[in-house]
C-alpha cells in the first residue's frame, strides 16, 4: 500500500509487509519517516491512500505513541468505561482493568485523574486500554519511551505472552538495540520506503557472534538489599544466572550501559564487566574466575 496526506508528498511508498501470527514485528526508523503513519493504517484509523491491509484479526489493541487525555475521570473509571465499549460487562472490565493495573504498577492508584498522570503512568492505562480484551494483533507505537525499567519487563512478558499465544505483535522504535533485542523481524523506513532488515552488519555476522558483556552484578555496598529486577526482559540480556551473592549476566555490548545504569539505580553494585561474545563458549558464571576482578 501506499500513503499521502491529501496531494502532499507520499510518506509511504509500495509497502508491502507482512506481521504473522505470533511473530513480534517491529518497524525502526527515524523522526518522521512515517512509523505512526503505518500502524494508525495498521490498525486501521487511516487508509492508504493505494492498496489495501489484508486479513487483520477482529480484536486489535492499539497503544499511541501520546496519550494525554484531559479527563477527570478516574484510569479505573476509563479501563471500565473502554471495557464496557469492548463488550465487557461492567464487573469484568472492572477486574481486568484492575489486575492490568496492578502488573503494570500504575503509580498513584487507580483512582488518580486522568489528567494527573505522569507520562509514563498515562502509558501504562494506554497499555492497559488495549489488553482489556486479549487482542489478536497488539500495535504499540514507541512503547519502551516514558516507561520505567520495572515496566519494561512487564511490557516485554506482555508482548511475549500475546504473540504466544498465537497474537501478533507490532512496534515501532528508533533505536537498533530495542527492536534487536525484542522483535523477531524488523522492517526499516525510511524515506518511504520500508524494506525487511537482513542479518546484521559487521565482520561478525557471518559467525552469528556479536559482541558482548559478562556481567557481575553484587547487593548495594550500603547493605541494604537492591530491589528484584526481571533480568531476562532487559534490554541486550541473553543469559542470566541468579546465586546468593547476586547475579551474573550476559548482554549486548550496545545494551551494556544502559543495564549498568539500570542496575544501580536499583541498589545493585558492579562487581565485574568482562568482553565476550553472544555465543562465546564460557557461560556469564565463568566471569568470576577469571582475573577481572
Ligand atoms: N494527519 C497528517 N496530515 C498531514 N501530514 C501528516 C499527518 N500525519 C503525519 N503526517 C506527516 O507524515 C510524515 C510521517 O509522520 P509519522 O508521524 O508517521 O512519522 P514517525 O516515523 O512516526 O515519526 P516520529 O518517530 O517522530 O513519531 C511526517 O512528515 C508528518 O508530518
Amino acid at each position: 500500500m501506499s500513503k499521502r496526506y491529501g496531494r502532499g508528498d507520499w510518506i509511504l511508498r509500495d509497502v508491502d509487509v507482512e506481521a504473522p501470527a505470533g511473530e513480534v514485528v517491529a518497524f525502526a526508523g527515524g523522526n518522521g519517516s512515517g512509523k505512526s503513519t503505518l500502524l494508525r493504517i495498521a490498525v486501521g484509523l487511516s487508509r492508504p491512500t493505494r492498496g489495501t491491509v489484508a486479513a487483520r484479526p477482529p480484536v486489535v489493541g492499539y497503544v499511541p505513541d501520546r496519550f494525554s487525555p484531559n479527563e477527570r475521570m478516574s484510569a479505573a473509571a476509563y479501563l471500565t468505561h473502554m471495557g464496557r465499549v469492548r463488550g465487557l460487562t461492567t464487573s469484568a472490565a472492572s477486574a481486568r482493568a484492575d489486575r492490568l493495573l496492578d502488573r503494570l504498577a500504575l503509580v498513584g492508584g487507580k483512582h488518580a485523574t486522568l489528567r494527573s498522570l505522569s507520562k509514563g503512568n498515562a502509558q501504562k492505562v494506554a497499555l492497559a486500554q488495549a489488553l482489556l480484551v486479549d487482542p489478536g494483533l497488539l500495535v504499540l507505537d514507541e512503547p519502551w519511551s516514558g516507561l520505567d525499567a520495572d515496566a519494561h519487563g512487564v511490557l516485554a512478558e506482555i508482548m511475549t505472552e500475546v504473540a504466544a499465544s498465537g497474537g501478533t505483535v507490532v512496534f515501532t522504535d528508533h533505536r537498533e538495540s530495542v527492536t534487536r533485542a525484542r522483535a523477531t523481524r524488523t522492517y526499516t523506513v525510511s524515506k518511504g520506503h520500508v524494506s525487511l532488515r537482513g542479518p546484521e552488519p559487521g565482520p561478525l555476522a557471518t559467525t552469528g557472534q556479536r559482541p558482548a558483556s559478562d556481567v557481575v552484578l553484587a547487593a548495594g555496598r550500603d547493605g541494604r538489599a537492591p530491589q528484584a529486577l526481571a533480568w531476562e526482559q532487559l534490554d541486550g540480556v541473553t543469559a542470566v544466572r541468579r546465586d546468593v551473592t547476586g547475579v551474573r549476566l550476559r548482554v549486548g555490548r550496545e545494551s551494556t550501559d544502559a543495564l549498568l545504569f539500570t542496575a544501580i539505580q536499583h541498589g545493585w553494585s558492579v562487581q565485574t564487566v568482562t568482553e565476550t561474545t553472544t555465543d562465546h563458549h564460557r557461560t556469564p558464571d565463568a566471569a568470576t574466575n577469571g582475573d577481572t576482578r
